[in-house]
């Protein structure tokens, strides 16, 4: 599907997913994961764990690391005490890889450019920490393409919520009819419902081991330069 087919207005504003959507990140993730696993004489993960568990933000991605399962995020699973020595080793680690051994997927770069041409806003709506966004995006060598980037730190509520993305189309003074939502996993895809906005999915990210059509997103890409 092209992008003029998904809406009935013309364009102005692309949300973007980062990890999974505009880089291939679990590289570094898994690393500094298992470095801050080590630090706390805890097995290590290793690549496979840490795609099944990013998406819903640094702290449930430590948690998740420190349960050796999906479900250590949920309420007294992990115990505060070690959940906060983790964090400082996992944020301690990843600002030394982010951006290290991350890559842009196919076609992103194209994308992107061709979009900024074309005059149609782009912003970064992603669950990772502000912080490392801002430093991914400038690693990736893709951070002028963006006018803004809401992190999952950056307000009260993150995705599947639809506050970072409400806010987004605020900011821009777009509306559901002229906004469109990228993303690879169900966060994504959940956050753009209650938004009401189109959202199309990519098979290739971190869908917490699920493929994205489970999800039920407008349409499926097999990358971004299908849509053009
Ligand atoms: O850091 C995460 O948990 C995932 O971030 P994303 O929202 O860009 O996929
Ligand atoms: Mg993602």
């Amino acid at each position: 599907m092209k992008l003029f087919e998904l809406l009935d207005s013309p364009v102005q504003l692309i949300m973007y997913d980062l990890d999974g959507t505009l880089v291939d990140s679990v590289p570094d993730l898994a690393i500094a994961l298992d470095k801050m696993l080590t630090d706390l004489n805890l097995p290590v993960a290793g690549d496979e764990k840490a795609r099944l568990w990013v998406g819903n933000g640094i702290p449930s991605l430590v948690q998740r690391a420190l349960a050796d399962d999906m479900m250590g995020d949920q309420p007294g699973i992990v115990d505060e005490e070690t959940f906060t020595r983790a964090l400082e080793r996992f944020k301690h680690h990843y600002a030394i890889e982010v951006g290290q051994h991350s890559s842009l997927y196919p076609g992103v770069f194209t994308f992107l450019s061709q979009i900024h041409k074309a005059g149609i806003k782009q912003a970064v709506v992603t669950n990772k920490s502000e912080i490392f966004t801002e430093s991914l995006l400038k690693h990736m060598g893709i951070e002028h393409f963006f006018e803004l980037s809401i992190g999952g730190d950056s307000l009260n509520e993150k995705k599947p919520h639809p506050m970072p993305l409400q806010h987004t189309m605020k900011h821009f003074d777009c509306t559901r009819d002229n906004t469109l939502m990228i993303g690879d996993s169900r966060n994504d895809v959940k956050a753009a419902r209650a938004a009401e906005v189109k959202v199309v999915g990519l098979p290739y990210g971190y869908n917490h081991g699920e493929p994205i059509e489970s999800a039920y997103p407008d349409t499926v890409v097999s990358d971004l330069t299908e849509l053009l």
